[in-house]
């Protein structure tokens, strides 16, 4: 499915804004550690949920504490670790499953089965893991395969293909969870939900918001159920900015 590129919802007072990060808000990098959050983005995030009485969230694969290091300053509702985690505004992280996992014992496992291959990169995060292995795209299948067999021997944990990487997160969590959380409370309840983003973990956030009245919009390439599509997160950011102008 190709959605049109040539228009774009229009923001309005009434809008509820869910962005995501990586590839989305930044550039995707060789790295989690390395990306760069561009200048200006800070304020642009600040400026939107003032102007959307507060309805603006972050919706990302990475966990809370990891967003909080990029955009320290963000006043707004955070769901993090895909879904698995949610902050209100700046305060305490809560996680949203029930599932009593043995993460530490799921970081090791992952690490012992990758031993043999240094170029793949753990990332560690407190609901589940991730194996990345764009620093040598040869290893996707090494990769697939442990992450299938940890699935396997986890069943409360859920695979969740991404960019260059696999992630096993928890069963009952999920971008579109988060998004209904979120609706349901104020000030996003009542509200027509906007939610941009770039990746596999994105689609069925996207398709929520479109089933409840919204709009999805895909940043860069590839199939989408979204209705618009961006190029970048630097389209994106333009955007922003257009739309900014019209709610002042
Ligand atoms: O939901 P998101 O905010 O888009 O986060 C998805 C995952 O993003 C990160 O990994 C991806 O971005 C890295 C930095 O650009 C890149 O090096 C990697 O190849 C991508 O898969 C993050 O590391 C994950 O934890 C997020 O789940």
């Amino acid at each position: 499915m190709q959605p049109p590129a040539l228009s774009l919802p229009a923001l309005t007072a009434n809008t509820a804004l869910f962005l995501d990060f990586d590839g989305c808000l930044v550039e995707i990098a060789p790295r989690p550690d390395a990306v760069s959050v561009p200048s200006g983005l800070a304020d642009r995030l600040e400026r939107l949920h003032d102007a959307l009485g507060g309805a603006v969230a972050l919706i990302s694969g990475r966990d809370v504490a990891d967003l909080r290091r990029y955009l320290p300053g963000f006043p707004g509702a955070m769901a993090g670790s895909h879904g698995a985690e949610l902050a209100l505004g700046g305060k305490d992280i809560t996680a949203t499953h029930d599932a009593d996992l043995d993460i530490p014992a799921l970081h090791a496992a992952a690490a012992r089965a990758v031993a043999a291959h240094p170029a793949i990169l753990i990332e560690r995060k407190p609901h589940g893991v991730a194996l990345h292995y764009r620093a040598d795209p040869s290893l996707r299948a090494v990769v697939e395969e442990v992450m299938q067999h940890l699935a396997d021997a986890h069943p409360d944990m859920i695979l969740q293909p991404a960019k260059m990487a696999v992630e096993l997160r928890p069963a009952g969590s999920g971008k579109d969870g988060a998004l209904d959380r979120l609706m349901a409370m104020p000030p996003f309840a009542g509200r027509v939900p906007v939610y941009a983003g770039d990746d596999l973990t994105d689609e069925p956030a996207m398709a929520r918001a479109q089933a409840l009245g919204g709009d999805g919009i895909k940043i860069g390439a590839g199939d989408t159920v979204a209705r618009y599509r961006l190029d970048d997160p630097a389209a994106l950011g333009r955007w922003l900015d257009e739309a900014l102008g019209g709610l002042r």
